[in-house]
């Protein structure tokens, strides 16, 4: 069988991003389909999307169709046609913006509504990003578990900068749409992606070129 025949044989999985303007959405979404991250910030107008194929346990593939959607359309026409029939809904706030967390509700309350007549009932992710700014964080992680606790969402913390568990993430979301079980060891694998081995990495040369000129 050709790459392309067991391509086209793949399930495809839509995951919806959304959340406040500028919390990361386009940089988890890259990280995790391109490993790539940009510091300059370029707002997304509308949509933006990405695709990328991942392996779960049990040799099984999945085409992940990521729908990263612009911080601008909440209240606007297009959303719930952005939305409509997500598999995946990844709730995303920058933890150093307490507001982008509050406007949460709104978000997490149109994307219900989206959906309510859809025959798929999205899998959804309270996705707390730029875990690596822990020291100006100004949402408390508690504040972050009751909000999963009191809307049955499923919880992760990451960052798009160093990768930081964000092929996990999407990895997570997959599994819990498919009905897999991820061991702890593919777990651990998961959490240290590309973009933060290179960060690992660069740290590490770094340390033995300075013990050297010590
Ligand atoms: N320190 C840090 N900065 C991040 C992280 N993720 C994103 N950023 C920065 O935050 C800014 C906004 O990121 P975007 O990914 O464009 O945000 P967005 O949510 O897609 O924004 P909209 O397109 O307006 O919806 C950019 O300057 C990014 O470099 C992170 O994990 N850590």
């Amino acid at each position: 069988m050709s790459d392309s025949e067991e391509d086209s044989q793949d399930k495809q999985l839509k995951i919806v991003v959304v959340g406040d303007g500028a919390c990361g959405k386009t940089s988890l979404a890259t990280r995790f389909a391109q490993e790539s991250f940009g510091k300059q910030y370029k707002q997304t107008i509308g949509l933006d999307f990405f695709l990328k194929r991942i392996s779960l346990p049990g040799n099984q593939n999945v085409t992940l169709q990521v729908w990263d959607i612009g911080g601008q359309t909440l209240g606007g026409k297009m959303l719930d046609k952005y939305a409509y029939g997500a598999h995946g809904v990844l709730l995303v706030y920058d933890i150093t913006n307490y507001q982008s967390f509050e406007n949460l509700e709104d978000w997490f309350s149109m994307v219900k509504k989206t959906n309510e007549e859809s025959d798929i009932q999205p899998i959804m992710f309270l996705v707390g990003n730029k875990i690596d700014l822990e020291h100006i964080r100004t949402v408390k992680a508690d504040k972050h578990q009751r909000f999963c606790q009191e809307n049955g969402l499923l919880s992760q913390f990451v960052s798009a900068k160093t990768g930081d568990s964000v092929y996990l993430c999407f990895q997570r979301v997959a599994a819990e749409i498919l009905g897999i079980k991820l061991n702890k060891a593919e777990i651990e694998q998961s959490q240290v992606s590309q973009g933060s081995m290179q960060f690992s990495l660069k740290r590490y040369l770094f340390v033995a070129y300075w013990l050297q000129m010590a």
